[in-house]
């Protein structure tokens, strides 16, 4: 897999454009919460290490990932967040229940990219194994978080240029 040969979170921090004045929302699903509080974790600090303040940080928790996207739709319309970033894991049962709900969460995802001038973020794991997920939210493979943080920073960036 390609992220076996890479770790989520490293970024050369020169080319990360500066978080300040920045509103950020994060939508994240409490299912597998030990490991949504860790991609939340690594979102929330990596935000603030690249200049976002607390206080233009915007967290709401739904239920499962299946709700990010509607969580995501309340923030763009009630808020003047700049960006919007999902966090979730879903991981393989014994049924296609998985296949459904990260089909539903990448296309409606893409949806409100397409509808809405603000950039929304896809951190949602997806993974076969607890083991997979572990690796990817704070493991061997870094932190998902991390990188919907930095994506959300660069999002903004190429946004605000073409206002
Ligand atoms: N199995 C997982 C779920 N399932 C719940 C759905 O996301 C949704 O909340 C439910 O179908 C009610 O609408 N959610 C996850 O985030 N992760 C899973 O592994
Ligand atoms: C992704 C899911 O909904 C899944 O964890 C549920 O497990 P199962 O497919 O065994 O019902």
């Amino acid at each position: 897999m390609a992220t076996e040969l890479k770790n989520l979170s490293s970024f050369d921090h020169d080319s990360i454009p500066d978080g300040k004045g920045k509103k950020i929302g994060i939508v994240v699903s409490d299912w597998n919460k030990n490991i949504t509080g860790s991609l939340l974790k690594g979102t929330y600090d990596t935000l603030v290490k690249f200049g976002v303040d607390a206080e233009d940080i915007i967290i709401e928790h739904v239920p499962g990932s299946f709700e990010l996207t509607y969580g995501a739709k309340v923030l763009i319309e009630n808020t003047d967040v700049d960006s919007v970033i999902i966090l979730g894991c879903v991981i393989q049962g014994e049924t296609p229940h998985f296949t459904f709900v990260c089909n539903s969460v990448t296309e409606g995802t893409t949806e409100l990219n397409l509808k809405y001038n603000v950039p929304v973020v896809f951190g949602l794991l997806t993974t076969n194994t607890l083991d997979q997920a572990i690796a990817r939210s704070g493991g061997r493979h870094g932190n998902k978080g991390d990188e919907a943080a930095v994506t959300a920073l660069k999002m903004i960036e190429l946004q605000q240029r073409y206002k």
